[in-house]
């Protein structure tokens, strides 16, 4: 049984990037994605938006649906203010296992709580196991079909304030529909679209940046 793709992807990190140096982390994951085998990395083009997004808002609290390998919670983890906490949610536990690995690689162990679970049974339990009263950025990467529910979810555990931003990824490919007409539609979110192009490729994607409004 050979290795599998994240397994070489953390290989990679663990030979080329410098400890403790979350941009060698970054731009290692970038050049094994483009020169050796592509992954669903948010990717280093709508990683820029991200990461100007992020230092806009200047969170205290963060989530992430959809970890993988720890890319974009790197990139994240790496601009919160000290104090700052990103909570990282990861159903895939080989997945999980890597994500920890690369995290802790760069250095920002101390910035990231990562969990093991579906999100969905997670998010209810947000304030109880973790103390969290509201989110001030949630970044939205798992399955597609997972980002409408999720953000009723949210909504609904009363885990989003007045300003709370959610970005989300692939909303072109592989796509959001549902997710797209509801936070567009709803008077409850103000939307804008970042056109990008989908992680080392020249396909079209963006990301789509809505604030709750309460
Ligand atoms: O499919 C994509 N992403 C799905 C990401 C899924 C990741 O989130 C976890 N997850 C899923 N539901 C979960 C619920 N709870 C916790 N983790 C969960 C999965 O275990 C996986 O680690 C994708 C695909 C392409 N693409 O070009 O094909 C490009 C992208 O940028 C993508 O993000
Ligand atoms: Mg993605």
């Amino acid at each position: 049984t050979g290795s599998t793709r994240p397994q070489r992807l953390l290989r990679a990190v663990q030979k080329k990037a410098t400890q403790g140096d979350p941009q060698s982390v970054i731009a290692t994951i970038d050049h094994f994605c483009r020169h050796s085998e592509w992954a669903m990395n948010v990717g280093d083009e709508k990683g820029s938006i991200l990461d100007s997004v992020v230092t806009e808002l200047n969170p205290s609290s963060a989530l992430e649906l959809g970890t993988y390998c720890g890319y974009s919670t790197v990139r994240i983890a790496r601009l919160l203010p000290p104090g700052s906490k990103l909570i990282t949610l990861e159903f895939n536990p080989a997945y999980a296992a890597v994500a920890r690995q690369v995290i802790a690689w760069a250095g920002l162990n101390d910035k990231v709580q990562l969990v093991e679970g579906p999100s969905g049974d997670l998010i209810p339990q947000m304030k109880e196991l973790f103390g969290v009263q509201t989110f001030d950025f949630v970044f939205l990467d798992h399955w597609k079909d997972r980002y409408l529910p999720d953000t009723k979810l949210l909504e609904e555990c009363g885990l989003l304030r007045k300003g709370t931003v959610l970005l989300a990824d692939n909303v072109i490919c592989p796509g959001t529909p549902e997710y797209l007409e509801y936070i567009r539609n709803s008077s409850r979110y103000e939307s804008r679209y970042f056109k990008s192009h989908l992680e080392y490729t020249k396909v079209e994607d963006g990301l789509e940046k809505s604030v709750f409004l309460g």
